[in-house]
């Protein structure tokens, strides 16, 4: 059962996200000298990316690493690189290694392949993941019955990035091919984390809770995992 953060708005909620953040990476970097920080976009997090960047953190020994990325270039309003780039990656953040998942590959079947070396030289386990949560149930890029979300759901897959292509294009555009971590990406996570805000949100996540379908809301597969801690932070 994941625990649950609720805060009275979302000034609180991200002054205790960017507190929790900055202390787990603090103890990663104590105790192995380093951490990973896998972070999701969306405009949900911008604010806690932002503040989190002016915390004087030893952010030479972060690594950021991508939960999910459309198939776009880094020029396109809807690249989660770039989105890290300009709120989390500024101030002493600036210091941190950025790892994204687009690459050079015209497709994200294609690009797989590269993708999955880059995450597999990751020190692991990642110490912190930030989630955020579609109204439709998607977690990361695993969007429900989208094509390559069976094999990215399996715990046994062994991949750490899958290729998806979400059965339903987005407001930011036509472009529904994507890449994301796997459920068995996120599970090497020491605390993750999942963002939402609204009372929306606050729905489909109950909504979540009492089914178990996971290809109709895949983030249920966090959820309803016993596996890794699962801290949800909501305000209004
Ligand atoms: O498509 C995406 O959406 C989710 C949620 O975004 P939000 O704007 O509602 O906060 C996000 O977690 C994911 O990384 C992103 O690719």
């Amino acid at each position: 059962m994941a625990e649950e953060k609720f805060y009275s708005d979302r000034e609180r909620l991200v002054q205790a996200l960017v507190h929790d953040c900055a202390s787990e990476l603090q103890k990663g970097i104590k105790e192995q000298g380093q951490a990973t920080f896998l972070v999701s976009g969306g405009s949900t997090p911008k604010p806690v990316y932002q503040e989190l960047s002016k915390r004087p953190l030893p952010w030479s020994k972060i690594t950021i690493a991508l939960v999910d990325e459309r198939w776009v270039d880094k020029s396109h309003s809807g690249s989660n690189q770039a989105f890290i780039e300009n709120n989390l990656i500024q101030n002493y953040a600036a210091e941190a290694t950025l790892l994204g998942m687009k690459n050079l590959y015209a497709t994200a079947a294609e690009g797989q392949p590269d993708c999955e070396r880059a995450y597999a030289e990751l020190s692991r386990p990642f110490d912190v993941c930030i989630l955020g949560m579609g109204n439709d149930g998607h977690t990361a890029s695993l969007f429900p019955d989208a094509q390559g979300l069976v094999q990215a759901l399996k715990p046994e897959s062994g991949k750490l990035c899958s290729a998806i292509t979400a059965k339903q294009s987005e407001v930011t555009g036509a472009n529904t091919e994507r890449m994301s971590l796997t459920l068995s990406a996120i599970l090497q996570a020491k605390n993750i984390k999942l963002l939402i805000t609204g009372e929306e949100k606050l729905k489909v996540y109950r909504e979540a809770l009492l089914g178990s379908d996971e290809i109709e809301m895949p983030v249920r597969s966090i959820l309803k995992q016993g596996l890794k801690p699962v801290t949800v932070y909501w305000a209004p």
